[in-house]
């Protein structure tokens, strides 16, 4: 069992890409999970086994080893903020986080920003030194200023479908987002020859810079 090597992998929309990159690698993953319940995918051939888990707990079964690495968004790393080694900008799920309000916002005191991300928001308002009151949604983040819950979101833009037909601008860009994969600190070491055979492998097929 030692010489397994255990990856989260996010369910949902990074996982088809995610597994399209392991494939082009060589690795015989599903690469469409579809209607399936199963939660764990050995595969033998590449001594590994694959863990399917809510995108934001990844980093946490990486930090507790229960996986040795993992596929997870920079926008939940820096959120999260767990002890584990950035390895690879695997270059996929590429969006970004950004503040976004309504076109005519006026300058508040103390506004309420409303996100799914408390701990980027505050340290990004901290930091422009302006005081915020954050409040902290699970979803649906754009609906926050169209129903008067807040004053601004703090939340991510891929293509601004979402903003454009709810009527909302971006007012600020936060930082760019890519998944990357990640390590546990101790299998980095233990498991240190497999894990870097698969960055080997992975190396190649990631998207190029312009591609990304
Ligand atoms: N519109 C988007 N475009 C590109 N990448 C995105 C977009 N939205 C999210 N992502 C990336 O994909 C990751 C996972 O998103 P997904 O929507 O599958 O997760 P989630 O919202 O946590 O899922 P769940 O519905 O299980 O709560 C995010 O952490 C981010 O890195
Ligand atoms: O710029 P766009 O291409 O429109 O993509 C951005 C949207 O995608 C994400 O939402 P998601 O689909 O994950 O839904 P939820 O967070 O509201 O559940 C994000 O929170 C934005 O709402």
């Amino acid at each position: 069992m030692e010489d397994i090597l255990k990856v989260a992998m996010p369910k949902g929309r990074i996982y088809k890409q995610a597994a399209k990159l392991f494939h082009k690698a060589g690795l015989p993953i599903p690469e469409d999970l579809e209607e399936g319940r199963r939660l764990i995918i050995p595969v033998p051939e590449a001594k590994m086994e694959f863990i399917l888990a809510k995108p934001v707990d990844v980093p946490t079964y990486v930090e507790y080893g229960v996986a040795d690495i993992g596929v997870v968004g920079k926008d939940v790393l820096m959120e999260e903020n767990r002890s584990v080694y950035e390895l690879l900008d695997l270059g996929i799920a590429r969006c970004r986080m950004s503040v976004i309000g309504l076109p005519n916002w006026e300058q508040v005191i103390n506004p309420r920003v409303a996100t799914k991300y408390p701990n980027v928001a505050s340290q990004y308002f901290r930091e422009q030194g302006q005081q915020v009151e954050v409040i902290k949604l699970n979803g649906s983040i754009e609906l926050a200023p169209l129903i008067g819950l807040a004053d601004r979101i703090v939340d991510m833009v891929e293509t601004g479908q979402t903003l454009k037909e709810n009527g909302l601008v971006e007012q600020a860009e936060i930082f760019q987002i890519t998944s990357r994969l990640i390590a546990n600190r101790v299998s980095y070491r233990m498991k240190n020859e497999a894990i870097q055979r698969l960055c080997d492998m992975l190396q190649p097929v990631l998207p190029t810079v312009d591609a990304k």
